[in-house]
């Protein structure tokens, strides 16, 4: 049987707006021998439950500064509230899914990224053991974006950044970050205009003007690291279109500019 992971990244911005669709293709994907994995964030209800605790939500780059009491808020908003809920949804579908996080497993090895983020996770290895083993059972999983260290401490880790991270473990044929924008903008005057694809180069010029910037940062990061692996076509897509995996309207991020049409697209049929 061939091997083809994909990588489905859902943003916290758009976790509440997901069109129905989006759960029936990651059925559909399945059905069609495709290995999917889905991560994902919960940023927004992360600073939501920060705010009615009377803590503060500050950020760095895109990353959460995370003391003590923060991590106690991820760990139960990720793993908990998030994770659960998105496991409801799948099911209504009648989708196979088992919800994890990424210490399950040992799969999301890290270390600190700064001091100054605190808890805050930076991938040193990804262990798909877990994932193998529930695909080979026939099921989905779904990944809260928690890490651990070698001496067993939890960690906050940005979704993108471990979905960019497992996509090039596993030489994912996809990389696609599912979020609340149709792709990445650029302004023309006044207008926003979406790009249908971008080159490496371009997005880190984009980032050094400020075209690119708060959690689109760790997104097009993300993208980078997945397109590292060599068959990883990478998608930044609107989770909240109908059909958004199989029609891939978005921005795609690729190592040199092509015409539109060279990838595939993959089939949920
Ligand atoms: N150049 C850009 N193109 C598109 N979105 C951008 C850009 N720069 C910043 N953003 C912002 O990034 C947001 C997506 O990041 P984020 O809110 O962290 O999403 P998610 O929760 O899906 O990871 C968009 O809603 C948008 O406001
Ligand atoms: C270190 C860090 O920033 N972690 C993120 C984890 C959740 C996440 O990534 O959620 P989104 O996909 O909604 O951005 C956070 O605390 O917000």
């Amino acid at each position: 049987m061939d091997f083809r992971p994909l990588v489905i990244k859902i943003g916290g911005s758009v976790l509440e707006r997901l069109h129905s669709s989006f759960f029936q293709e990651c059925g559909q994907l399945m059905e069609q021998g495709y290995h999917p994995v889905v991560i994902h964030g919960g940023g927004p209800e992360i600073s939501r439950i920060q705010k009615r605790l009377g803590l503060s939500a500050r950020f760095v780059d895109g990353l959460r500064m995370t003391d003590d009491e923060g991590l106690k808020v991820v760990e139960m908003v990720l793993a908990g509230r998030i994770n659960k809920s998105l496991i409801a949804r799948f099911w209504a579908f009648q989708v196979s899914v088992v919800g994890i996080s990424g210490a399950d497993g040992g799969l999301l090895q890290v270390k600190p990224k700064d001091p100054a983020l605190g808890w805050v996770g930076e991938m040193t290895a990804v262990h798909p053991r877990l994932l193998c083993n529930l695909w080979e059972s026939g099921w989905i999983p779904v990944v809260a974006s928690l890490g651990l260290d070698d001496s067993g401490n939890l960690y906050n880790v940005n979704a993108d950044t471990a979905a960019g991270a497992i996509a090039r473990e596993l030489a994912a044929e996809r990389l696609i970050l599912v979020t609340d924008v149709p792709g990445i903008w650029k302004r023309e005057g006044e207008v926003k205009k979406f790009l249908s694809q971008v080159t490496p180069e371009q997005v880190q010029k984009m980032i050094q003007s400020g075209e690119i910037a708060g959690g689109m940062i760790p997104k097009v990061r993300a993208a980078l690291t997945g397109l590292e692996a060599a068959r990883c076509g990478v998608l930044i897509t609107d989770g909240s279109i109908p059909g958004c995996l199989g029609s891939e309207t978005g921005t795609r991020i690729v190592k040199e500019a092509t015409s539109d049409d060279v990838v595939p697209h993959l089939s949920t049929k």
